[in-house]
């Protein structure tokens, strides 16, 4: 027992101690290291911040070499942080918390905002580190980094300007100050169209098959609409980062008429733009992970243009896109701009691709028992593509407004089973609108991917709704042995912890605020999804959460 215990000891002190001493020498030079090279300055910056820091940057660094396409979404990440930002700073709230913790409600009474859009706003950049949130109080503070945007500096310039203004100094030859901190919403401005400005939970619903009768131009948007031409205009500045034709994109010049708009917006494509329209037979040959169509869409006039009515957006309720154009995103693309819905189509592809959602869906979800699948929103058939591969027994029916059915078949005919699928019939894409219940085929299964957080809580029951409706009419005319039919939904549940710095939940939050901002629709907790579930007439049987990203999950429901 005793020579046990004693060979333990030698073993752990000719392990352990060297160990120790060798983590002792490392931090002894290094603090050696830094402390020379600060030591001019009078504050000595703590090491082991800066330690962890450099490593923190450091596997970030190499992450990004790992999964190069992880830099594009820090980036995009960033980009929206910013604009988040640029909010807050205009709508002073750093200097109102300055006075004291304050809850949303305060906050927005404050700077005459939308309670729920303002919340978004805040709980986004307390994810990235901006504020402090206390979930006891439900009460957001300044820290050390949100008092780095104080204003009251660029309120004295702004002060001074003024009265050497009003006094005639030489400086008088400007009109206003250039530094506008003016947060005044502008209450005249009128939308042309009845959208609807509640994003609030105030819906009921009878859950009949009329909710959904309203045309699709109703929804988000209706009644005339004047677009502005801002898509040609800023195009031309977009010209300058225009650097070559793609190969993949010229060898189209005899294709159909994708051709035409290649032609005519050629000048628009990027280096490296050769994502989904592709002249060989297998168009999927293109790296998987690319993301070209991703960037091109981000930075396309009209979306950029969207977040300068970030605030607008913050205050009013009405999506930014929504204010800049006059009509809703998927009404604009659908009508005025088949360019930028071609590349959303192809955006809504790569994202697929880069998330890998196709591969866990079908471990996920058992299909098979399910001969004919409606993809309600399914784009260009990126999922009913898959499901066909893996499920030889299924059929898909790709329901989807006229634009993207035209681009679903035209792309499949640039790939030999696809083509083949749509030839069999195996798959077939159907123009529609899920908005009316008479749109939705009959179907054992219906899926909506990433198609409910496009839309607030009174269009997102009604298209739940309408779906509900057509099951339920479909239930009561199937035989009794058949099975209900089904609705399966992909999409992210927002975890409700306000404080949460998980990485996961960062990237859902920045894309509730491109909800917010482009389209109207939310990211939503498990309690906003029960609520949705509630108001529809339908039931949730089991959740499945994706291994990565963790945040999105399969919702499984029946009637
Ligand atoms: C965010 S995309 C999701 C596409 C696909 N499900 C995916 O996850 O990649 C939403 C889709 O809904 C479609 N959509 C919008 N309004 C629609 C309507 N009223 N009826 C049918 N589809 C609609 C859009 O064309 C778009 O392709």
């Amino acid at each position: 027992m005793e020579s046990i215990f004693s060979s333990l000891l030698a073993s752990s002190l000719l392990v352990g101690l060297p160990s120790v001493i060798f983590v002792f020498v490392i931090v002894y030079i290094s603090f050696g290291m830094f402390k020379k090279k600060f030591s001019h300055k009078e504050s000595f910056p703590p090491i082991v911040g800066i330690y962890i820091t450099k490593c923190l940057y450091s596997i970030t660094y190499y992450w990004e070499k790992i999964v190069p396409q992880l830099k594009f979404l820090r980036v995009t990440h960033d980009f929206i942080v910013f604009q988040c930002l640029s909010v807050v700073f205009t709508l002073k709230i750093i200097d109102h918390l300055n006075d004291g913790p304050k809850n949303v409600n305060e906050l927005a009474k404050l700077t005459n905002s939308s309670e729920k859009n303002l919340f978004r706003v805040m709980r986004a950049l307390t994810h990235e580190g901006f504020f402090y949130y206390n979930e006891e109080t439900n009460k957001f503070a300044n820290n050390n980094v949100s008092k780095l945007l104080d204003s009251t500096p660029m309120q004295r310039l702004s002060d001074q300007d003024n009265n050497s203004s009003r006094s005639g100094s030489n400086c008088s030859s400007r009109s206003s100050s250039p530094i506008s901190l003016n947060s005044g919403y502008n209450k005249n401005l009128k939308f042309k169209n009845n959208y609807n400005i509640n994003s609030g939970n105030g819906v009921t619903n009878s859950g009949s098959c009329g909710v959904g009768a309203n045309n699709v131009n109703n929804v988000g948007s209706g009644g005339s609409v004047s677009f502005v031409s801002s898509v040609a205009s800023a195009n031309s500045n977009i010209n300058t980062f225009s650097t070559k034709k793609m190969s993949p994109i010229s060898s189209l010049n005899n294709r159909s008429n994708l051709t035409t708009f290649m032609e005519s917006k050629d000048s628009f494509y990027l280096d490296g733009f050769n994502g989904d329209f592709h002249d060989d037979d297998d168009f999927d040959d293109v790296r998987e992970e690319n993301i070209s169509c991703l960037l091109s869409m981000l930075q396309y006039p009209a979306f950029i243009e969207s977040w300068q009515k970030l605030r607008e957006c913050v205050q009013s309720s009405v999506p930014g896109f929504q204010i800049k154009h006059g009509a809703s995103f998927f009404q604009y693309i659908d009508e005025k701009d088949s360019y930028l819905k071609k590349i959303f189509d192809c955006s809504m592809k790569q994202k697929n691709q880069l998330l890998k959602t196709n591969q866990q869906i079908s471990t996920l979800f058992n299909f098979n028992d399910y001969p004919v699948i409606c993809d309600i929103g399914g784009g260009v058939g990126f999922l009913g593509f898959e499901i066909l591969k893996k499920h030889p027994k299924c059929s898909v029916i790709v329901l989807e407004l006229d634009e993207t059915v035209k681009n679903g078949v035209e792309l499949s005919n640039f790939d030999k089973t696809k083509r083949h699928f749509i030839e069999s019939e195996r798959i077939q894409f159907k123009p529609g609108d899920m908005f009316q219940p008479s749109s939705i085929p009959r179907a054992n299964l219906y899926v909506l991917m990433q198609v409910v957080h496009d839309w607030n809580n009174s269009d997102a029951i009604r298209i739940l709704s309408s779906i509900s409706c057509v099951m339920r009419k479909q239930a009561q005319f199937s035989g009794q042995n058949e099975q209900k039919p089904r609705l399966i939904i992909i999409d992210a549940i927002v975890d409700e912890q306000v404080g949460n710095t998980d990485f996961s939940s960062k990237s859902v939050l920045i894309s509730d605020i491109i909800m917010m901002a482009i389209v109207g629709g939310e990211e939503r907790s498990k309690k906003q999804w029960d609520f949705l579930f509630q108001e529809s007439n339908l039931i949730l049987l089991n959740t499945f959460k994706f291994s990565y990203p963790p945040f999105l999950s399969i919702m499984e429901l029946s009637i």
